[in-house]
């Protein structure tokens, strides 16, 4: 069994990858990640200029999974525009996946521009859902900004280009995004971000276990797996088939990646998992993905990407 895969043009030779934000902050972490078993990586979204993000504690982990307000701290674009160009050139065969989340119109078309006049020739990962910088509330909910950035986006930008969705919950919700996404040459859509403004308690203090927000933060891990689940298969029934599907939610395990699969992901990337058990994580995921696979008698990702089956 192998676990190549591809979106658009790129070929990945293992469907795993990390998450944006976790373990993606640094070229130290990056190139830890590219040293690992996953098939490809993305940067911490990036806004224009460094972020040092919000006050720690920020990130906790919790029994099923994780709760962080970060607050979208990060490095610049043009850190992580220098690290994707220079990886390119020393891996040509390994394309990567550069995340930008502006906080407004103007700085997601001006990273954009940036982008597009670079020599960057990997995959553009527009983040429209961190739920955690104070008075931005996320572009994923609104579905009339969401139709102007785009709108906008694609009248200069020719890039390879997805974008990071927030989970919804309504079938009309799934109905009206995948119409909006559907006018736009896009080539993937990555499908959950965290479970936002979540909230969990220390029992030995009665106080919030994360600071920013009055301890209000997005939720990841075991808990968000149903949710995932369901907009994969949601956006894999709406989307244009040319727009594929990235899984992110819930992995802790080959099976978890499996089911993303079934439910129609071209790649499934980590987060809770990955912050928690370090890289290492890829190579057991990747043992117990194939060897699901073998037990249901599939050679590849290609023999059961969507055939999720439902009772009649
Ligand atoms: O607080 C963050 O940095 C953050 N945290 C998330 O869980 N998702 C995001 O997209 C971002 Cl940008």
């Amino acid at each position: 069994t192998d676990l190549h895969t591809s979106i658009d043009k790129f070929q990945f030779n293992n469907v795993f990858m990390n998450a944006s934000g976790v373990r993606c902050y640094t070229k130290d972490e990056l190139d830890e990640l590219a040293q690992s078993d996953a098939g490809t990586l993305v940067t911490k979204s990036a806004t224009q200029t460094k972020r040092l993000g919000n006050p720690s504690p920020r990130y906790a982990p919790l029994e099923l999974g994780s709760i962080n307000s970060m607050g979208l701290p990060n490095e610049g674009l043009e850190y992580y525009l220098d690290y994707a160009l220079d990886f390119q050139k020393a891996h040509p065969e390994k394309p990567i996946f550069l995340s930008v989340a502006g906080l407004s119109m103007e700085e997601n078309l001006a990273m954009a521009h940036t982008i597009e006049n670079s020599d960057f020739n990997g995959l553009v990962e527009f983040n429209l859902s961190c739920p955690n910088v104070p008075g931005k509330p996320q572009t994923g909910y609104d579905f009339d900004r969401t139709q102007e950035v785009l709108t906008n986006l694609f009248d200069f930008f020719t890039k390879p280009a997805g974008v990071k969705l927030p989970p919804y919950f309504d079938l009309a919700q799934f109905d009206q995004m995948a119409t909006i996404l559907n006018q736009f040459p896009l080539k993937f859509v990555n499908s959950i971000n965290s479970l936002g403004n979540g909230l969990m308690i220390d029992p030995e203090t009665d106080t919030a276990l994360i600071k920013p927000k009055g301890g209000f933060g997005g939720i990841g891990g075991a808990y968000a797996k149903p949710i995932a689940l369901a907009n994969v298969r949601a956006f894999a029934q709406r989307l244009d088939p040319k727009i594929q599907l990235i899984g992110t939610g819930g992995v802790t395990n080959g099976r978890d990646a499996y089911d993303l699969i079934l439910a129609g992901a071209s790649l499934v990337q980590v987060g809770t998992l990955l912050q928690e058990e370090g890289t290492v994580a890829f190579t057991r995921l990747t043992r117990e993905l194939r060897a699901v696979m073998q037990t249901k008698g599939y050679n590849a990702i290609s023999d059961f990407r969507g055939q999720l089956k439902v009772l009649s």
